[in-house]
């Protein structure tokens, strides 16, 4: 992929759910690097326009593009290129904190090993309770274990993040931007949605405000 080249896109791309148009005529780009913050009010479709990104659902009109390449052409390898910890942390309450992310991690195509998902754990201030049943963390340090998967995925291109930053304290935070700017810096791009003003600076995130292109 060329470094100009936007990483994924969008174009006069519609959404329905159930039997509403939630908008339409929305023109999207990821560039390398480039982080995008997806904002407006509850219900406007933030989510929903997360998982038509993600090839997760068909947009009622438009195309999705992963370097250049109509999603629906792309075959299943591409999703490899992405990190979609989706707002359910998909953690399991029966297993031990580095049993359900190593779990995670081999559901995304990685070994998983214990050294790998455990330095992972480290890295989000969670290996002492690795133990620890899922059911016992606090929901802050759920989100962080759910979030140890983008040092797993750090070379997947593309990260699309839906309220990341949800339930986290102010050092989980800085955590969170210091693993966007790093994976920005490696020329990664990341497209999120945050109810909380971001304290991200470095790169400045691009605001895509979703109401500009509400159906009434
Ligand atoms: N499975 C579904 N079937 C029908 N309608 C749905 C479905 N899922 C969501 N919706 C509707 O689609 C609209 C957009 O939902 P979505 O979750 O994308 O919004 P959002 O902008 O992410 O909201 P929030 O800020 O509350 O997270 C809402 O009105 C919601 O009720």
């Amino acid at each position: 992929m060329s470094s100009n080249r936007p990483a994924l896109a969008a174009s006069r791309l519609a959404c329905r759910r159930g039997d509403r148009l939630l908008f339409k005529g929305l023109d999207f780009e990821l560039k390398p690097g480039q982080i995008v913050w997806l904002r407006g009010p509850n219900g406007s479709g933030k989510t929903s326009l997360l998982r038509l990104l993600a090839g997760l659902s068909t947009p009622a009109e438009g195309d999705v593009t992963w370097g250049g390449v109509p999603l629906r052409e792309a075959g299943a390898g591409w999703h490899r290129s992405l990190c979609y910890p989706a707002h359910a942390n998909a953690l399991k309450d029966d297993l031990s904190v580095l049993e359900s992310l190593q779990f995670l991690a081999r559901l995304h195509g990685h070994a998983g090993s214990e050294a790998e998902c455990g330095e992972a754990l480290k890295r989000v201030g969670l290996f002492s309770r690795r133990h620890a049943a899922v059911r016992t963390l606090s929901q802050g340090q759920r989100r962080r274990v759910a979030l140890a998967r983008l040092q797993l995925d750090a070379a997947a291109p593309v990260w699309i993040l839906d309220e990341p930053y949800d339930a986290l304290d102010a050092e989980g935070t800085g955590m969170l931007d210091a693993a966007l700017s790093a994976h920005a810096a490696r020329g990664g791009s990341a497209v999120l949605t945050s109810h909380i003003d971001l304290t991200l600076h470095e790169p400045a995130p691009t605001v895509l405000q979703l109401d500009g292109y509400r159906v009434q």
